[in-house]
């Protein structure tokens, strides 16, 4: 394993230790949160009753493949911990995600979860927010326009594509732009302008929603509280 996934691992393992039976658990996406998957499964096999909310396809189906029960988000009740990845973090809790594509899913989870712990290794850490593509996930329908409307407030959009060429389809039927606007001086104003825009669904800019983040460092993994 080179030395990068073993951050991502020993990330992944740590956040299992915030985990309590009985717990129903927000399940991100993408390759740090396959190793927390897999410090589950063990936990599943040794008999700890857990259940999780898959935020992908693709999480869906590592779960199913450990043996993790899976459930939905239920009217009325919260996930007790979510545990997901992120590309970008900097220094006020705030995210870039959706390098996966599953940004939407991630923050509806993330948004009615008690908490939320993200993971990453020590090269996701950033002073400022931007120098990652910030994906902004669009309804199909207009979405050259709405590209223009992005465009319009001073960044570019690149439509993300497949190898041949075909749109990236979101695991809900949309199309994602990954857009440019340099270093993002204030995040929280930009998510709301993106969200102001006709056709945007979500952007992948995570504004205040985790208070606790593991960090993979050579020798450690670093607890951040806010
Ligand atoms: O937001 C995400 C997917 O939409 C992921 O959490 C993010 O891209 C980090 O992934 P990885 O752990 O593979 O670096």
């Amino acid at each position: 394993m080179d030395q990068v996934n073993q951050l991502k691992k020993a990330v992944g393992d740590k956040a299992a230790e915030f985990v309590e039976s009985g717990m129903t658990l927000g399940l991100g996406s993408g390759s740090t949160v396959y190793y927390f998957l897999k410090k589950l499964a063990e936990f599943v096999k040794d008999g700890m009753k857990i259940q999780g909310v898959p935020t992908s396809f693709q999480t869906a189906a590592w779960a199913k493949k450990f043996g993790i029960p899976l459930t939905h988000l239920a009217s009325g009740k919260r996930v007790d911990l979510a545990v997901d990845g992120a590309d970008e973090i900097d220094p006020h809790f705030n995210l870039i995600k959706g390098g996966g594509g599953c940004l939407l899913r991630e923050k509806i989870v993330a948004a009615n979860a008690k908490c939320l712990i993200i993971i990453a290794d020590e090269t996701k850490q950033v002073a400022t927010l931007g120098k990652f593509g910030l994906p902004v996930e669009v309804v199909p329908f207009g979405s050259e326009i709405i590209a223009d409307y992005i465009r319009d407030l001073g960044g570019t959009a690149k439509m993300r594509t497949l190898e041949n060429g075909d749109p990236f389809v979101s695991d809900n039927g949309n199309y994602l732009f990954d857009c440019d606007f340099g270093l993002i001086d204030d995040p929280g104003q930009l998510h709301n302008e993106l969200k102001s825009l006709v056709g945007v669904v979500e952007t992948g800019l995570f504004i205040q929603m985790t208070d606790t983040i593991l960090i993979g460092k050579e020798n450690e993994v670093k607890v951040l509280k806010k």
